[in-house]
């Protein structure tokens, strides 16, 4: 076996000069410092606020401008030039509208790429010089190059340098050159991207999130709770399906479905238009950069209902077909009495109002009405047939997983099912006990099962993808039971409580930390878990770093929904080879703000970790593959050429 690998891998390398000159390159990048990983987590549709994090690099470039120009250019300068790399586009255009001749907006241009030249020397030094050519503007490669290697600027190059930026110029390439400068400064300061969950639901373009992280160079997705049920409906399964319907509608998103990805409602209005009416309890929230006018709003309120209805009717038949699953309680509409207009749940009964039960037959109630079953087939296949979302749903099945070891730390969106004494919980699947680790992996299996095979619909795999979405020992949803049941229709609010899986207290001591990266091979010592899923409630004194560091929570609300809640507009963390900052965005109001003030209202920095020792490529995931690779050209070096 080996003698067969060392053999192909001679057919690449087949001079000893070859074999020497990889180990080099590879020895000398184990010893650059490691790149710096960004984290991000419930961006939930809000694409505006998602991609400035991502241009300004979590206030990454800022602070790389302000290194170098500190000394030479003003707080407001350092402001303005932030702003036209993270927006060169709009930013050019508005410095355009606003120097009074061609002379000015040229010298503008010059000094703009000289600055550009100086930040990308200083953004791409801890990378070798065939990965900072990657992220150059492809048609200027040659010459960034040639300016950015200057060695000699003071003495004799220098009017060579002056004159390429010249001709730049007055061949009117200036303004592509800069916007090429920015993006790759915008790469450069962040080297790999997280997303700790969470993309869909509530805000309005997580396609276009969708659509920036695959065409980002280097990302991973650890799957939240609304991200897979996205996943659900793409491989089948029709309650998920009725669930991402149901949340469009109650956040006024349903053009998601009809223009981002192509999905026909008409079938679902004309069922809706024939069985409701209006109903308080299912008018879209409000979001505030929206209008609507009266006959939308209705519309989306019958709309709304409709599919509330065809999904607690789904939800019967798999809770009865999967008894392990531990669901009864969860089968409400048989627990309504339609007489008395009320239910008894958890023991307690309680009046219903504004309940919407036309299609329900009492005597069999999860009983789908034949034109409820066609249209939710229909719909079905149209999701199946949508080729956007078929591109999304593979890209996160590619890039994405359940949980993520990654440089010593662990990724995962919700949490570790526990109980109150700190073990891991087990759960019955298919006859098989599962706990911890191994039942996260299970989750994981059957969830890719189901999407590969996205024509069934009600085998065990897609049923549990549901269950990933709302079930008792759920990694991502990590709460005993989801009550939308009880919120719409039962005003006592005592009823609409998720009681939270222990795990969410636990996880504040660390030693409890400790025992839960071991169960995943980690180093507890230095590990950390970071958590998406729960908003952090900085406004009421919470912090998003837990059990003296072993614990970060980055879930800071970039749902515009949620920031009431939280008191900020989000965090992120940065891991850069010096350690470990959480940053606490305020709201971002506006690009329009950002490129005419420069402003850049963001970030409160908070050290979470810092490392004594510089880290280095060496003490990677990525170094320990290149180490791997290296030992195997070692072992073609002694087997092929020296004897
Ligand atoms: O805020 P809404 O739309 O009422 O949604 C509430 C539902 O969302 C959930 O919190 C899940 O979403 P998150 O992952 O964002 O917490 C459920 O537990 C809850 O029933
Ligand atoms: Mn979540």
């Amino acid at each position: 076996m080996r003698a067969k690998y060392l053999n192909l891998l001679s057919e690449k390398f087949d001079s000893e000069e070859k074999v020497v000159t990889e180990i080099i390159n590879l020895e000398s990048i184990l010893d650059l410092p490691k790149g710096t990983e960004h984290f991000v987590s419930d961006l939930h549709g809000e694409f505006q606020a998602f991609q400035h994090v991502l241009r300004n690099g979590s206030g990454n470039v800022r602070v790389k401008i302000h290194d170098i120009f500190k000394d030479r250019l003003t707080e407001e300068e350092i402001s303005q030039f932030a702003a036209l790399v993270y927006y060169p586009e709009d930013k050019i255009n508005l410095i355009k509208s606003q120097v009074d001749s061609k002379e000015a907006l040229n010298e503008w241009y010059k000094m703009k790429i000289h600055h550009m030249i100086e930040l990308i020397s200083y953004a791409s030094s801890k990378y070798t010089r065939s990965k900072l050519r990657k992220a150059l503007p492809k048609q200027f490669v040659y010459i960034i190059e040639e300016l950015l290697y200057k060695t000699d600027e003071d003495t004799n190059k220098k009017p060579y340098y002056e004159k390429i930026v010249e001709k730049i110029v007055s061949l009117g390439q200036a303004e592509k050159l800069i916007i090429g400068l920015s993006h790759t400064t915008q790469r450069l300061v962040v080297d790999h991207l997280h997303v700790v969950g969470d993309i869909y639901d509530r805000g309005p373009e997580p396609d276009k999130i969708m659509d920036t992280l695959i065409d980002y160079h280097s990302v991973d997705v650890q799957w939240g709770n609304h991200d897979v049920l996205w996943i659900g409906a793409y491989a089948g399964s029709k309650v998920c399906l009725a669930n991402i319907l149901r949340i469009c509608a109650r956040y006024n998103n349903l053009n998601i479905i009809e223009d981002a990805y192509g999905i026909n409602l008409r079938p679902l209005l004309n069922l809706a238009e024939k069985y409701y009416d209006d109903n308080t309890a299912f008018h879209p929230k409000q979001q505030s950069d929206k209008t609507m006018s009266d006959q939308e709003r209705h519309q989306i309120t019958i709309i709304h209902q409709a599919i509330a209805m065809i999904q607690f009717k789904l939800e019967s038949p798999i809770i009865k077909r999967r008894p392990y699953f531990d669901m009864d309680e969860r089968l409400v509409l048989e627990k309504v009495d339609y007489d008395k207009q009320e239910i008894t749940v958890y023991g307690q009964t309680y009046p219903l109002q504004n309940t919407c039960f036309r299609t329900i037959n009492p005597d069999n109630p999860a009983q789908l009405l034949e034109e409820e079953q066609e249209v939710i087939d229909k719909l079905l296949l149209s999701v199946q047939q949508s080729e956007k979302l078929k591109r999304h749903m593979n890209f996160l099945m590619k890039k994405g997983s359940l949980y993520l070891n990654y440089n010593g730390n662990l990724l995962i969106h919700g949490c570790i099912p526990v109980d109150e004494n700190g073990n891991m919980e087990e759960m019955e699947i298919d006859g098989a006990i599962y706990q911890g680790r191994e039942l996260l992996d299970q989750f994981e299996y059957h969830l890719r099962k189901a999407f590969t095979d996205v024509e069934t619909t009600d085998d065990l795999s897609t049923d549990l993808v549901w269950y990933l979405w709302t079930g008792k020992y759920s990694s991502l949803f990590g709460k005993r039971a989801m009550t939308t049941f009880e919120r719409y229709f039962i005003e006592d609010k005592a009823a609409h409580k998720e009681v939270k899986n222990p795990y969410y207290h636990l996880r504040e001591d660390s030693e409890m930390c400790k025992k839960m990266l071991e169960e995943f091979d980690l180093d507890a010592e230095q590990a950390h878990i970071i958590n998406g899923h729960t908003p952090v409630k900085e406004r009421d004194g919470e912090s998003p770093i837990k059990a003296n560091g072993k614990m970060i929570v980055i879930d800071g609300g970039f749902s515009k929904a949620y920031q009431k809640t939280t008191g900020i507009a989000g965090y992120t963390l940065l891991f850069n080879s010096y350690g470990m900052q959480l940053v606490a965005h305020q709201h971002f109001n506006s690009k329009e703000n950002v490129l005419m003030n420069g402003a850049d209202a963001m970030s409160v920095r908070r050290l979470v970790d810092e490392e004594l020792e510089r880290q280095l490529i060496r003490d990677t995931n990525i170094g320990a593959r290149l180490q791997e690779e290296i030992e195997m050209l070692q072992a073609l070096m002694s087997y092929r050429y020296i004897n």
